[in-house]
């Protein structure tokens, strides 16, 4: 792979993380949060290793959110019809998006609690 292709690779993935957050509700609610996380992140002074789990948590949710986003797409893609396999698939992809969601409202809970209560 050479320089140019690895910058339009780059560009490529910039580009659809723009869109998913152009497009997606849910993006923009996770994307906030996110953001409310780390301004706490910043306000509290968490430690080094509370930002090392709050930035893998927060790169967990965004991750899936955009495979989420990629799944309901191609779904839509090869579908639109209604299909148990088509349910299927978005069901288990936004499903995915949910367990990450929950424990990550878990996490910010065990961060920040500690330092809400002092
Ligand atoms: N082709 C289909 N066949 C059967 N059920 C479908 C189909 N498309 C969507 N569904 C059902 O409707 C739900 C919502 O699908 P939709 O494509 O509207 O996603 P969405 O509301 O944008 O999801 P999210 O809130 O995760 O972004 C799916 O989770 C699934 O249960």
């Amino acid at each position: 792979m050479n320089r140019s292709s690895l910058t339009r690779s780059f560009l490529y993935a910039i580009q659809g993380i723009v869109a998913c957050i152009r497009t997606e509700r849910n993006m923009r609610i996770h994307c906030t949060a996110a953001a409310a996380a780390a301004a706490s992140g910043i306000y509290f002074h968490i430690t080094r290793e509370e930002w090392l789990v709050l930035l893998l948590t927060i790169g967990g949710v965004i991750s899936l959110e955009l495979v989420n986003t990629a799944v309901e797409k191609a779904v839509d893609l090869v579908t639109e019809k209604p299909h148990p396999l088509a349910k299927f698939a978005k069901d288990a992809a936004s499903g995915a998006v949910l367990v990450f969601a929950c424990l990550s409202v878990v996490i910010g809970i065990l961060i920040f609690a500690p330092y809400i209560r002092t």
